[in-house]
């Protein structure tokens, strides 16, 4: 508190007589304390107390400067006792002048309610010094009125670091324009922590206009400012939070880009469809196999639609759906399933449940990969040919020869029926070669291939054994039947008229025929008893056909009965 303003409280009580000095010195020097209240200024408490005495004077000039315009006698709160005791000045002043110790009562009661302020007022001279602090800056800062009134500078006391430099240039523009400013700021505690505080500062005017002073009214605000951390801390976490989920889905949206240009380049065609069977995702080797307009939007068309648009590029529609069905019904991965097209392609399809990713075996949708491996059956069919044919003629081979014995003998054995064996050899094969070149006798063996090709029966096998030999296997074979074929086939060759050079040339074949199980019971040997016919028919003559000795050397029907006009290619 100023000198001057000390002075006036002091001579007030002076004049209060004893009683008063008494009652004030209880106050002790903090008597003063009761000048101020939350709200209101000193001058107007003093005012209001000791109205008619010098301080009544002094101060009345300024009068209701701190008292708040709205406070009226009779308001509820201290604003309002204030304004009461305002009001009742002269009743007040007539009990002081006659040092009445009920004024004292009273003054003790006001200063019982200034002590009891919730918040924290103080006051400031215009050089900024602290005069006045309520004792609630104790329980707010653990810092006593009196230790506040001792230190040199209250900023620097009490005011934290941070916000000293903005306190004090808040101060002084409110001393400077006398207009009043709020803003928040920390109290440093005993302890050395921080309290926040809400402040309101304003103007104490001086009877003549000017601006002699500072009132600060602080309420604590640390709870709200705890929350509003908090809130901070929150919305931090949750713009982190979002920063990252951000991120990922960045980083999710390129990897999606990159998979998608993956499965663009790729010819398999790929196609997600999701739990409700609509599709989710295709690429365009998935278009291009199912012949779909490149530029159709497929995504969201259910699976039956999809099946409609495809239903005439399939050569067994029925079977291809059925497979469809079985395979959604089902929750593993589907063997490779062959779609023939009409068009002659072959594709292949596999799929797969698409998992969510938790335990629970939770399908969210199914992949199908389609193949076109047209090229690929092409390719193996033309490898197996090359196994199994010859290259020349394009009959079967030795190598299928004996694959086809073995499966017939087996099939023979377990229904008790014949396989027949026709071995040919060519007679006088050698010399076509010798006098016309090796380009004519390739000439004579493709020809021979197709005239003994159109000879057999559809059941019938036609072999080329190598060189200039040829087998024949008969299923189910009857033994007049196959002398019948072997007789067709030695007329046949025999009938060839080839020229070479302009000049003539024909030849003719020796056969063998040997019959499972008449003559042997496994593979080896019925060649053996096949070649063993043949070779007696060359050695017969040749152009005609034998059949084997029964096994025990017994003699076959007819061992060369074939012989009917033996030809030579000479003839
Ligand atoms: N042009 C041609 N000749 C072949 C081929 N494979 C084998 N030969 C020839 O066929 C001939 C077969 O020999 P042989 O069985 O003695 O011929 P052949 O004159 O019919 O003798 P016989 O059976 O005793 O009548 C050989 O001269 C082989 O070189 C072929 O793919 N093309």
């Amino acid at each position: 508190m100023s000198g001057r303003l000390r002075g006036v409280v002091l001579s007030v009580l002076a004049a209060a007589g004893a009683t008063l000095v008494s009652g004030a010195a209880a106050l002790g020097g903090s008597v003063l304390g009761a000048d101020a209240w939350p709200g209101i200024t000193a001058a107007a408490l003093v005012a209001g107390l000791f109205g008619g005495t010098t301080a009544y004077v002094w101060l009345g000039a300024r009068g209701g400067g701190g008292l708040p315009s709205s406070a009226k006698p009779g308001d509820p709160g201290e604003s309002g006792l204030l304004a009461t005791h305002a009001a009742h000045g002269p009743a007040i002043r007539g009990r002081l002048t006659g040092v009445d110790s009920d004024a004292v009562a009273e003054l003790r009661r006001l200063r019982e309610v200034a002590e009891g302020v919730h918040g924290v007022e103080a006051l400031f001279d215009a050089d900024l010094r602290l005069e006045w602090i309520s004792p609630s800056i104790q329980r707010l800062t653990g810092r006593t009125p009196g230790e506040c009134l001792a230190a040199e500078r209250f900023v620097d006391f009490l005011v934290h670091d941070s916000d000293r430099r903005y306190c004090l240039r808040t101060m002084q523009k409110v001393l400077a324009r006398g207009q009043g400013e709020d803003f928040e700021m920390r109290f440093v505690q005993e302890g050395g922590q921080v309290c926040w505080v809400a402040c309101h500062w304003r103007p104490l005017y001086l009877e003549d206009g000017t601006v002699g002073g500072l009132r600060m009214s602080a309420e604590d605000i640390q709870g709200r400012k705890e929350a509003e951390y908090k809130l901070l801390e929150t919305v931090a976490q949750l713009r982190r939070a979002q920063a990252l989920s951000e991120n990922y889905l960045m980083r999710s949206n390129d990897e999606r880009q990159r998979l998608s240009a993956l499965l663009n380049v790729i010819r398999l065609g790929i196609l997600f469809m999701d739990r409700d069977h609509r599709v989710l995702y295709y690429n365009r080797a998935m278009l291009d196999i199912w012949q779909l307009p490149v530029h159709e939007n497929l995504i969201g068309v259910r699976d039956v639609v999809l099946e409609s648009r495809v239903v005439g590029l399939l050569e067994s529609p029925e079977a291809y759906f059925s497979h469809i069905r079985e395979v959604v019904g089902r929750h593993e991965i589907s063997d490779p399933f062959e779609i023939r097209l009409k068009d002659g392609r072959v594709l292949t399809d596999v799929s797969a449940v698409v998992e969510d990713g938790s335990q629970g075996r939770r399908g969210i949708g199914r992949v199908w990969i389609y193949e076109d491996v047209t090229e690929q059956r092409n390719t193996a069919r033309k490898l197996v040919a090359m196994a199994e044919r010859d290259p020349l003629t394009n009959l079967y081979n030795r190598r299928r020869f004996h694959e086809e014995l073995e499966r017939l003998l087996a099939d023979a054995a377990r229904r008790e029926v014949k396989v027949g064996l026709l071995a040919i050899d060519l007679d006088g094969f050698k010399p076509i070669n010798d006098e016309f070149g090796h380009q004519a006798g390739d000439e004579v063996l493709v020809t021979l291939a197709r005239e003994v090709g159109g000879i057999i029966r559809r059941n019938e096998l036609f072999f080329r054994l190598g060189g200039d030999e040829f087998g024949v296997l008969a299923p189910d074979a009857d033994e007049e039947d196959l002398i019948g074929l072997a007789r067709r086939i030695v007329e046949g060759i025999g009938a060839l008229r080839f020229e070479f050079g302009g000049r003539p040339a024909s030849l003719t074949a020796s056969l063998g025929i040997a019959f499972y199980p008449d003559h042997a019971t496994d593979g080896e040997a019925l060649i053996a008893a096949a070649d063993h016919a043949m070779y007696r028919s060359k050695n017969s003559g040749r152009n005609c056909w034998s059949v084997a000795e029964r096994a025990g050397g017994e003699s076959a029907r007819m061992s060369t009965s074939g012989r009917d006009e033996p030809q030579t290619g000479e003839q």
